[in-house]
């Protein structure tokens, strides 16, 4: 008898819908059983519908299933609902699934920012989830139904940002300065309309919409802490905390890499060693709670002065790990530092799937 809890992907054929179908088709604790798109692919087989952009061929399991719209109807027998939608249309779709009682992981922007959904980067603040826990529990104790809720994945480069940051919050105390220079892939932009082969061969581009604006409001939502009364969250001020992000894309086709430095509010800063040693001892929630994507290592420091690279490093620990190099002083901040992650994986689908398999190792699914 299989105890694999049911999962529905919303947006099935874009993107990150394909990654959550990758991730999805082998996995020990979910079986894919629902997919949704827009009424232009409804009703057609998978393999039919979808354009298929993964360096993995199509997983067997998923090419019969035939598409249906994003309806509760159609998902309401589901126990977990990853959301790929575009965000023009994420938002009343994810509304109505959560009414309705059903738990959505969610890779759109659309709820990020309110006051009761968890923002969640699954190695980093799985405490947030937390919130989600209290109001399922005061759902039992009032003999009601178990609420639906939305968990939101964070911003790909807010992801890679935060992940190194938070283990030396908790050993070293707040950050009041950071700044990120980022490179990004071309697969953060997806691939319809994506970015333009002609715009991004032998150049960069220095710009990528909205993007500064949400690595520099997320990270104060994610390094912040849950309220008191568990129904939402202390996000850092601005006082207390200045972010300041560039963005651009590059020419590169998974791995988002960024140049960071960051000040400590507390004097004297810790050594270069002990920031080192800080993020290789850091082990994240997921990995003790045995979670079947959690990587061994959540933090890799590297040592060789030319890494990390996003061909050679963005697949540790199947992409759920971020790799750090040039750990260094700052003549300007304090520290200074170079990080890459993979913006499909820790950065979108693999963040969602791993964020399920907390919520089911904590009975929240
Ligand atoms: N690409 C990436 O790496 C990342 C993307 N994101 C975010 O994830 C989301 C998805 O991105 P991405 O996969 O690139 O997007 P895509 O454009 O590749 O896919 C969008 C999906 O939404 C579906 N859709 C479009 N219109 C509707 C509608 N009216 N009703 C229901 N479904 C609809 C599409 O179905 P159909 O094929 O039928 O049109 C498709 O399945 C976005 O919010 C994006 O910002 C976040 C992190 C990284
Ligand atoms: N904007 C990111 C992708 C991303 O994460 O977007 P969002 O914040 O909508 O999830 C990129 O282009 O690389």
């Amino acid at each position: 008898m299989t105890t694999q809890k049911k999962a529905g992907v919303l947006g099935a054929t874009g993107s990150v819908g394909q990654r959550f179908i990758l991730l999805l088709s082998e996995h020990p604790d979910f079986k894919l059983e629902v997919l949704g798109a827009s009424a232009r692919s409804a009703g057609k087989r998978y393999e039919d519908a979808v354009t298929w952009k993964q360096t993995f061929l199509l997983p067997e399991s998923a090419k019969d299933i035939e598409i249906s719209e994003c309806t509760v109807e159609a998902f309401k027998d589901c126990d977990v609902v990853f959301s790929g939608l575009d965000h023009d249309y994420a938002g009343p779709i994810e509304k109505a699934f959560k009414e309705a009682g059903l738990a959505v992981v969610s890779n759109a922007k659309n709820y990020r920012r309110e006051p009761d959904v968890p923002l969640i980067v699954p190695i980093t603040n799985t405490d947030h989830l937390s919130v989600i826990e209290e109001k399922i529990n005061k759902a039992k104790t009032a003999g009601q139904e178990k609420p639906g809720f939305i968990a939101c994945i964070s911003n790909c480069s807010t992801a890679g940002l935060v992940a190194p940051l938070k283990p030396l919050v908790d050993d070293f105390g707040p950050l009041d300065l950071i700044t990120t220079t980022t490179l990004q892939a071309i697969s953060g932009a997806g691939y319809s309309p994506g970015v333009p082969g002609i715009d991004i061969i032998d150049n960069i581009v220095p710009f990528i919409g909205s993007e500064e604006e949400k690595i520099e409001w997320e990270t104060k939502k994610i390094l912040g802490t849950v309220n008191a009364s568990k129904d939402g969250f202390n996000l850092i001020s601005e006082e207390d905390l200045k972010v300041s992000a560039q963005c651009t894309r590059v020419p590169v086709s998974d791995g988002h890499t960024e140049c960071i430095s960051f000040r400590f509010k507390n004097r004297p800063a810790p050594s270069v060693e002990q920031v080192k040693e800080s993020l290789r001892n850091y082990v994240c929630e997921a990995s003790k709670l045995g979670c079947h994507s959690a990587p061994k290592n959540a933090i890799h420091v590297l040592e060789q002065e030319n890494r990390p690279q996003p061909r050679l490093d963005r697949d540790r620990d199947n992409g759920f790990g971020v790799s750090v190099g040039r750990v260094r002083e700052d003549t300007v901040l304090d520290f200074k530092m170079v990080v890459l992650s993979h913006n499909t994986i820790i950065g979108a689908a693999g963040a969602g799937i791993l964020i399920a398999e907390i919520l089911l190792k904590k009975g929240l699914i």
